[in-house]
């Protein structure tokens, strides 16, 4: 033994230096060869054309690798509405080796999205979103197929608007704890509060319920921070153009801390969310009575369906990413926008103290009776939309339209952010003005199905086949929170704290920069209601 020690620690350095010297050229080879295949995939062409001889939309050239990547970074919405008024309603771009295309006007949506749904309903398989945190699952990520088509039953069963009605009474009531829990934090008007963690354990509530039949009891539990957290983290790294790795192929195999982000972040969900699975699981083996929720009715049909275990536990991510930040985020803007039109306050407060009095909440039959409340709510949408670039839907056949062509496999942008600000559709459309939609006696869900797409109320559930399912429980929970936050509260803002309504937190799911206001109960007879609820 003391005779080979030696050898062994002589040896060891030598041999090491060795393989260390060929591993890395060995992964200086790799790389050069993988970014030379990848150059020349950039290089060919980026102007196909069809058998015709049509062109695809015009559009920036952007730059070699990059392609319009370094001008979409920050605000994106901004830099597709420069360029929608300089290359028209259709145009198309290029992010690395992948085509975009993207869609201003409201009619060429429902051709290719609605009336050719059967083509443009896929969505691309982004390395980061689709391969790395959901792992090929989920509903939202899934390309148009038998999977998703399982996956979007499924997730309609707890989200049509059947579902809905059978949970109402939980909607009512975490919108009455959000209340409740504002009077106290803000002192009953006294301190100033921040609505964002109150709106977000709402929207978190509601959706918990939904999906596992528990909630949160405070805003301090452990959990509203971390599912919070999830939640926007999913936002920043898959955001329809916020990486390159997506689109850029080279650096799908090089160190990346973006990769890193999204591995960490499949991991968490799965310990999340498929752990609290695991949780019901056993409730249910030991015999316990579980609440319905989406994932008893999967562990029910969990044969039947062929489905394993990480088939729900990214189907209740899902749920859990899609169904929280995105209602919350609405809640918040209408917080930190409606402090600085008191009018607009007062008019709806007199149309709520008409119709429900003061002697109860706003309920959920009183919506179609609330025109004015109705028409704040869509104006906060149009101008506050959480997804200005939606999620893109990707088209499976080559297609031509109006001499514009359009390969298999494009990406295809919704650019919300230039319908919403049509002057044409929109007049004055950077003015906050609920009395645009008085005439319009819609829900969003319904207004989706509108024949005339240029009557509809805004885009923000996007479009066609993958349309948000989870519309229905949005409407029902916004209006249910702002209704209240209307009837019980005059909300001011505080002097020398302006707030900021130009910068977001977030890179595609949108909400308000944190913000203060103060929240003063309207009369006495917030508390009398408020104690009796
Ligand atoms: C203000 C609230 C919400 C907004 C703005 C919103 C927005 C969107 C948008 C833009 C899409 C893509 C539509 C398209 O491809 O054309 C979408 C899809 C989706 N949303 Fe929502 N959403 C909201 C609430 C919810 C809720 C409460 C849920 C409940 C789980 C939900 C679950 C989903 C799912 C699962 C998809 C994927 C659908 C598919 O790809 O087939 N969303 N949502």
């Amino acid at each position: 033994m003391a005779t080979i020690s030696p050898s062994i620690v002589i040896n060891f350095p030598f041999d090491q230096s060795i393989s260390q010297r060929t591993l890395i050229v060995a992964s200086l080879l790799a790389s050069l060869f993988v970014l030379v295949r990848a150059l020349r995939s950039l290089t060919l062409k980026r102007n196909p054309v069809d058998e015709h001889g049509n062109h695809i939309p015009p559009g920036p050239i952007g730059l070699p690798i990059l392609g319009s990547f370094p001008f979409l970074t920050h605000y994106p919405e901004l830099t597709l509405d420069y360029w929608a008024k300089r290359f028209g309603p259709l145009y198309s771009l290029w992010l690395g080796n992948q085509l975009f295309v993207i869609i201003s006007d409201p009619q060429i949506v429902k051709d290719l999205m609605v009336v050719n749904g059967s083509i443009f309903s896929s969505r691309k398989e982004m390395f980061l979103k689709s391969q790395i945190i959901f792992a090929g699952r989920g509903i939202t990520a899934t390309p148009y197929n038998d999977r998703w088509k399982k996956h979007r039953r499924l997730a309609t069963g707890s989200l049509n608007a059947r579902a809905v009605d059978g949970y109402t009474h939980v909607l009512d009531y975490e919108a009455t704890v959000l209340i409740k829990d504002l009077l106290r934090y803000g002192k009953n008007g006294m301190a100033p509060v921040n609505p964002q963690p109150h709106a977000g354990r709402c929207s978190l509530n509601n959706m918990l319920t939904v999906a596992f039949g528990s909630r949160t009891d405070s805003i301090d539990h452990p959990l509203v921070a971390k599912a919070l957290r999830l939640s926007r983290e999913f936002m920043n790294c898959t955001g329809p153009v916020s990486n390159m790795t997506d689109f850029v192929t080279v650096l799908q195999h090089l160190p990346n801390s973006m990769i890193n982000r999204g591995k960490k972040l499949h991991q968490e969900l799965v310990e999340t969310y498929g752990g609290m699975i695991n949780d019901i699981n056993a409730r249910m083996k030991s015999g316990e009575n579980v609440p319905d929720c989406l994932v008893k009715n999967l562990l029910q049909t969990q044969e039947e369906e062929e489905l394993d275990h990480l088939d729900m536990a990214i189907l209740c991510s899902a749920f859990m990413i899609g169904g929280v930040e995105t209602t919350a985020s609405i809640m918040q803007w209408f917080s930190a926008l409606i402090p600085a039109y008191p009018e607009i306050q007062k008019k709806a407060q007199d149309e709520l103290d008409r119709v429900v009095g003061r002697n109860r909440l706003p309920v959920v039959e009183d919506e179609k009776n609330l025109p004015y409340v109705r028409a704040i709510i869509k104006e906060v949408e149009r101008c506050h939309n959480p997804f200005w670039l939606g999620t893109p839907h990707v088209n499976t056949q080559d297609f031509t339209y109006r001499g514009q062509y359009i390969p298999k496999d494009t990406v295809l942008v919704l650019n919300t952010y230039t319908m919403h600000h049509d002057p044409q559709r929109h007049p004055e459309p950077f003015r906050f003005n609920p009395d645009r939609y008085m005439n319009d006696s819609t829900l969003s869900s319904e207004s989706a199905n509108l024949a005339n797409p240029m009557e509809r109320d805004h885009w923000m559930f996007g479009v066609g086949r993958r349309i948000c399912p989870g519309m229905w429980v949005a409407e029902r929970e916004i209006f249910l929170v702002i209704s209240r936050l209307l009837w019980a509260f005059r909300m001011e803002q505080i002097p020398g704290e302006p707030i900021d309504l130009q910068e977001y937190d977030g890179l595609s799911g949108r909400s308000p920069v944190p913000f203060r206001i103060k929240m003063i109960p309207r009369d006495e007879k917030v508390h009398e209601v408020l104690a009796k609820c």
